[in-house]
C-alpha cells in the first residue's frame, strides 16, 4: 500500500509510565490499514535516565531524541504534538506550558480535574489556534463506532430504555505506595475521575448523541463511597429528559468487572459487551425477542491495545487544519466535566484544583 498521502505526525511524549509505554508501543505497530504515519520523535521525563530507559526499553532501533524534563520536548522544533501522559493533577499545568510552546496537544483523560481548568485549556487552545483533545480512546474504538450505529441508526434493538454499565477494577489500594496517582488526592485519584469516566461516556455515546453544548443535560443522581476523601465507589443514575431512557453507571476499585460489562436494554431485544476491560471492548452480542432471529456476535480482534485509533483521528484532523477533533470536541470535554463536577459535588470528593 502506497503511504505517500497519509499524514505524518511527529509525537513528544512527557511522563514515562504505564500509559506512555501502551500508547507508544501501538503507534509503532505496523499497520496496513493505517490512516497515519506516527513517528516518536522525543520523550520527556522527570530524569534523563528515565526517559533514556524508555525510549531504549519502547521504541527500540527508534531513537527518539531524550530530556530530562518535559520543557524541552514543548521547545523542540522537531515535534509536533505532546502526549501527556502524567497524573490528572498534571494534565493543566503541561498542556499550557506545551501550547505555549506552539504545540498540538493530546491530553490523557480525564483533561483535567474539573470543568473549569478545561475551559482555562480551550481558551488557551483557541488563543495559541494549535490542536487539542482529550484521549478518550474508546471514543475511536471500532467497536464503539459500530454500537452507535446499531442504536441510533440500525435500530437493531428498538427504543433504547435502559443501559447498565459496569467499570470495576481491584487495584489493591492497600499495597500501593501513598504516592501513587491512584489512591493520592493531589494527583487526582478516585474512581469516577479514572475510570467512571468511560461509564458516563458508554451512557453519552448511547442515550444522547449530541455533542457537547448541543446536549441536553440527563438528571444525576449519585452517590459516592471515600476514603480519605478519594471515592473508591462511584454509582450514577442518569435520565435523559427526552426519552425517559435511564443509565445506570457504576465504578469501582476494590472488585473487578465480569467480563460481560455493559448491556443495553430495548424494545426488541438486548445487547452486551464483554471485554477484559470496559476501556478495551472486544465483543458485542445481540440477542433479540424474536426467537426466531438468531443471536449475533461480533467480534473486534486487534493486535495491540487499539490507541492507534485516537492517534490516527488526530493526525488526520491536524493535516486537514483543524483544532478539534469531531468526535471528542472541547466542547464535549466540558461537558463531561461538568457532569463529573456535579456528582463530585453531591459526593463530596474535592481536589485541590476545586479552591
Ligand atoms: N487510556 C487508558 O487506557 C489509560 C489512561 N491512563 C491515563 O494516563 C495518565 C497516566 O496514567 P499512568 O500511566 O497509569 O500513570 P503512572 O503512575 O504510570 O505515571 C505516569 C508518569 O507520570 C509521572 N508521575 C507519576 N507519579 C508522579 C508523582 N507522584 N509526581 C510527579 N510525577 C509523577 C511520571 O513521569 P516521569 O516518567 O516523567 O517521571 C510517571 O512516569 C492518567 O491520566 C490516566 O488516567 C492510564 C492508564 C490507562
Ligand atoms: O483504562 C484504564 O484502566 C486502568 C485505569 O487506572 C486507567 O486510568 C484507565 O484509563
Amino acid at each position: 500500500m502506497s503511504t505517500e498521502s497519509l499524514p505524518s505526525l511527529r509525537w513528544g511524549i512527557i511522563g514515562t509510565g504505564l500509559i506512555a509505554s501502551w500508547f507508544v508501543g501501538d503507534l509503532q505497530k505496523n499497520r496496513p490499514d493505517r490512516k497515519a504515519d506516527h513517528i516518536i520523535a522525543a520523550v520527556g521525563a522527570s530524569s534523563l535516565e528515565k526517559a533514556k530507559t524508555f525510549a531504549e526499553a519502547k521504541c527500540p532501533g527508534k531513537n527518539p531524541t531524550t530530556y530530562g524534563s518535559y520543557q524541552e520536548v514543548y521547545n523542540d522544533p522537531n515535534v509536533d504534538i505532546i502526549y501527556i501522559a502524567t497524573p490528572h493533577a498534571f494534565h493543566k499545568e503541561s498542556a499550557l506550558a506545551a501550547m505555549d510552546a506552539g504545540k498540538a496537544v493530546l491530553c490523557e483523560k480525564p483533561m483535567t480535574i474539573n470543568a473549569k481548568d478545561a475551559k482555562d485549556l480551550a481558551a488557551k487552545a483557541k488563543e495559541k489556534n494549535v490542536f487539542l483533545m482529550e484521549a478518550v480512546w474508546t471514543r475511536f474504538s471500532p467497536l464503539v463506532l459500530k454500537l452507535e450505529d446499531l442504536v441510533h441508526k440500525e435500530k437493531a434493538i428498538g427504543d433504547v430504555s435502559r443501559i447498565f454499565v459496569d467499570f470495576g477494577l481491584d487495584m489493591n489500594l492497600g499495597a500501593l505506595p501513598e504516592t501513587s496517582r491512584l489512591k493520592n488526592r493531589d494527583l487526582g485519584a478516585g474512581a469516577l475521575l479514572d475510570i467512571g469516566i468511560y461509564t458516563l461516556t458508554y451512557g453519552k455515546i448511547l442515550l444522547d448523541t449530541g455533542l457537547g453544548k448541543n446536549s441536553k443535560k440527563p438528571n444525576v443522581v449519585s452517590m459516592q463511597s471515600l476514603v480519605g476523601g478519594i471515592d473508591y465507589i462511584s454509582t450514577v443514575i442518569l435520565q435523559y429528559p427526552e426519552t425517559g431512557a435511564q443509565a445506570i453507571l457504576t465504578s469501582s476499585v476494590y472488585y473487578k468487572t465480569a467480563p460481560e460489562f455493559l448491556r443495553i436494554e430495548g424494545s426488541l431485544g438486548t445487547i452486551t459487551v464483554s471485554g477484559v476491560a470496559t476501556s478495551s471492548p472486544k465483543v458485542i452480542k445481540i440477542t433479540y425477542k424474536d426467537a426466531e432471529k438468531k443471536d449475533e456476535v461480533l467480534e473486534y480482534p486487534r493486535d495491540g491495545f487499539g490507541f492507534w485509533y485516537e492517534a490516527d483521528a488526530v493526525a488526520v484532523d491536524i493535516a486537514a487544519g483543524k483544532k478539534e477533533d469531531d468526535r471528542m470536541p472541547l466542547d464535549e470535554t466540558i461537558y463531561m466535566l461538568e457532569l463529573m463536577d456535579s456528582i463530585r459535588k453531591t459526593g463530596g470528593v474535592v481536589y485541590p484544583q476545586d479552591a
